[in-house]
């Protein structure tokens, strides 16, 4: 039974499905989010910085996922930042978890049907170029797809017109409005120092890389490498919402057979919490600047 309830996708992850799930929630909050938020490895404290929440464990919300990785608490919570109503994904779902790549990208169509125009993605992150150093937040201005070069795409399997076209252009995937306000916020805060743009680029975990692979990932014109991320921008592009997304640079890639560094978790969550504070305010300061209405044109 359990096989047929997974493979059978397009039933159970389909628009009615999402419809109801978002009904759900939005009879038990009298919050409207314009803004969804999904926190990366370790940088969950964002939601708890969310004011009159209603929070929900996701085990209690239908059809949704449950997180299985450390840093990634499993709540959906919704409130407001700065006085702009919000909800914020405290944990997102990974392709190394197992989940069919079309359930981890869920969240986005549940986001939409919530009422949500923009998306505010952040994830951990090697860095593979070699100017980034770790505690640098990068601004994503473009992605590579692995996966999708396999054919692993969320947006593949019947197309349902409600939540957008067949062949999503992509070329415009990060908005740059957005990641020219970010860079302003960032000065205006200080933050220049470690405030960085590039390109990300998703493998699907859950192995961290070889040497030789971040050798290629860099010459390939990767500026750093993760295991999220651009699953959900696909889905949150192909509705129709605007995206803004970081990465905050947890490790250096390891990319010179001398070196002695090893990526490991527990250095990721690490530098999540030391960042913490400065990804909060420049995360909270775009949300008081975000317009509401003006992605309906995607
Ligand atoms: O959810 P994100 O992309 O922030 O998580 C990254 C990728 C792996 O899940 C984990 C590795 O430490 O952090
Ligand atoms: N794939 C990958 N994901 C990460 N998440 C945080 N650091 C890394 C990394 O070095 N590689």
């Amino acid at each position: 039974l359990f096989l047929v309830a997974e493979t059978g996708f397009h039933r159970i992850y389909g628009y009615d499905d999402c419809k109801a799930t978002a009904d759900w929630l939005l009879a038990q909050t009298d919050v409207r989010p314009i803004v969804g938020i999904v926190c990366g490895s370790g940088m969950g404290g964002l939601a708890d910085t969310l004011k009159n929440q209603v929070a929900f464990s996701y085990e209690d919300i239908p059809h949704f996922p449950q997180s299985t990785v450390h840093g990634h608490a499993g709540r959906l919570v919704f409130g407001t930042l700065k006085g702009r109503p919000c909800v914020c994904m405290q944990g997102r779902f990974h392709l190394y978890e197992g989940y069919p790549i079309q359930k981890i990208t869920l969240p986005m169509r549940i986001f939409k049907l919530l009422g949500v125009e923009t998306v505010i993605l952040t994830n951990a992150a090697g860095g593979l170029n070699q100017d980034f150093k770790v505690g640098d937040v990068m601004i994503i201005k473009d992605h590579l797809n692995v996966p999708g070069f396999a054919g692993n795409n969320p947006l593949s399997g019947p197309n349902d017109e409600r939540f957008g076209v067949r062949f999503p252009c992509m070329s415009d995937a990060y908005d740059r409005e957005l990641q020219q306000m970010a860079m302003e916020i960032g000065q205006e805060l200080g933050y220049g120092d470690f405030l960085r743009e590039g390109v990300y680029c998703v493998l699907g975990g859950p192995s961290f890389e070889t040497i030789a692979e971040c050798r290629m990932l860099h010459r390939l014109g990767a500026d750093a490498v993760g295991m999220s991320t651009v699953h959900e921008v696909l889905v949150a592009r192909h509705c129709g919402m605007r995206v803004f997304a970081l990465s905050l640079i947890t490790n250096q890639a390891v990319m010179d057979y001398d070196s002695e560094e090893k990526a490991n978790h527990e250095e990721v969550l690490q530098t999540g919490k030391q960042r913490a504070e400065q990804l909060e305010r420049l995360v909270s300061t775009m949300v008081t600047r975000i317009e509401q209405n003006n992605n309906n044109d995607a």
